[in-house]
């Protein structure tokens, strides 16, 4: 099965037959089988799967973090795969919004400092002032502190803050709730909802029922492909 929305006609990702291997002395992984996906602006769609299945790898080829051995794709229009990797980041900054289990907090600059810097990166439309954003995520009196002095449930939450910091056509999530409490969780699904009612497509990776709940589609991957 390929993991495309039919009536979609204007896609923020989109990814044809992704093939992805790694090769470890002779034994060699095939993570990504010819996988196809594409998700719509202001669609929220979770991807759920086994240990081992892919999914990361799959997050990494969409953020361009990773290059796929063969297949596609493309960010709001632009081509992601096959390019160098200055010019992948830059796509990065323009239009995705990431937010993986190894964090995204420059170590050498303030919680607050992050938030702008990305803002600043990027400008978006109307950016919300770092300080509302993490208000929003529970951690505004953490504004001034440095990545290495928050706790593993407040570095998650500014983790989300600046990959909530602008308005990006994509937003891609790596079990974003595996570490925190139920209360950080609700307002976690809160914000990921009013992102993608501002138009962002949202895809993330997660094993929470509650995340699962709120996706417009559930897509479930076995061995690096769809089933
Ligand atoms: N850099 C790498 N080198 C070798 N093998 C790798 C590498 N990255 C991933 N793999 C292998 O590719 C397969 C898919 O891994 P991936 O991390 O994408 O799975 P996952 O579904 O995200 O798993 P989990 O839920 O445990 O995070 C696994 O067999 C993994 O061991």
């Amino acid at each position: 099965m390929t993991a495309t929305t039919a009536t979609t006609t204007a896609t923020a990702l989109s990814a044809h037959s992704l093939y992805r291997f790694f090769r470890a002395g002779d034994e060699e992984t095939f993570a990504l089988q010819g996988v196809s996906f594409d998700a719509a602006p202001g669609e929220i769609v979770a991807v759920t799967g086994p240990s081992g299945s892919g999914k990361t790898t799959l997050l990494n080829c969409l953020a361009g973090l990773d290059e796929p051995d063969g297949g596609t794709v493309h960010v709001a229009g632009e081509r992601l795969s096959h390019r160098g990797e200055r010019e992948r980041s830059s796509i990065r900054a323009r239009h995705i919004g990431v937010l993986f289990q190894s964090n995204n907090l420059l170590e050498h600059l303030t919680v607050r400092d992050n938030i702008a810097l990305v803002q600043r990166l990027a400008p978006g439309p109307a950016p919300v002032p770092p300080k509302e954003l993490l208000d929003r995520v529970g951690i505004g009196e953490r504004a001034g502190a440095l990545p290495n002095q928050l706790s593993g449930g407040e570095a998650a939450r500014a983790g989300l803050a600046v990959a909530l910091a602008n308005t990006p056509a994509v937003l891609l999530a790596d079990e974003p709730t595996g570490e925190v409490d139920g209360e950080t969780e609700r307002r976690l699904l809160t914000l990921l909802r009013e992102r993608a009612a501002a138009g962002t497509a949202v895809v993330v990776v997660t094993h929470s029922r509650a995340v699962a709940a709120v996706a417009d589609r559930v897509l479930r991957m076995r061995d690096g492909r769809w089933v």
